[in-house]
């Protein structure tokens, strides 16, 4: 199944997000502007998109592996949630674990953005949970092999 994504161009130079190959889950997004993120340091790069989501969805920000092996910048907050009814500009959270300066540059692919759907609940408090055969273990309590 294909959905529809709106995207509105809130830039003068932004360019469509887009899948680089048929089958790809992420539509790799453009920066719009040139910015220095210095080692260790993070900056806020705008994409100069806009998003209407298919209702039901979130789109989550994720980094590209090819700038994280290659110069250690990955996306801080990944990954990033954009919520349906967010209708302001896209923006990138770039962290530079490297030890040099990445440059970043108007129409550098920065990262890439997944449609995925949402499973929205209704809280219900309650005083017992069910018995499992996990229970309460967990943070590498069925060993390492
Ligand atoms: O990498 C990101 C993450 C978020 N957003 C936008 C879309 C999202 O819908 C909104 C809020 O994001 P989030 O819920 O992660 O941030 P928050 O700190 O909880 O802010 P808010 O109180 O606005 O929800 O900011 C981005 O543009 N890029
Ligand atoms: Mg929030």
């Amino acid at each position: 199944m294909t959905y529809n994504l709106k995207v509105k161009l809130v830039h003068k130079d932004a360019k469509l997000p887009f899948y680089a190959n048929p089958g790809d889950a992420g539509l790799d997004l453009y920066s719009v502007e040139d910015k220095v993120i210095q080692p260790g340091e993070a900056e806020l790069v705008a994409t100069g998109l806009a998003i209407e989501l298919p209702e039901g969805t979130e789109a989550q920000v994720r980094p590209r592996s090819g700038l994280a092996l290659k110069h250690a910048v990955t996306v801080l907050n990944s990954p990033g949630t954009i919520d349906e009814g967010y209708r302001g500009e896209i923006k990138v959270i770039l962290i530079n674990h490297g030890k040099e300066p990445f440059k970043v540059e108007k129409h550098m692919r920065i990262a890439q953005m997944v449609i995925a759907p949402v499973t929205r609940v209704a809280i219900i408090q309650v005083e017992g949970l069910s018995d499992t055969t996990r229970g309460e273990g967990g943070f590498g309590s069925s060993g390492v092999k």
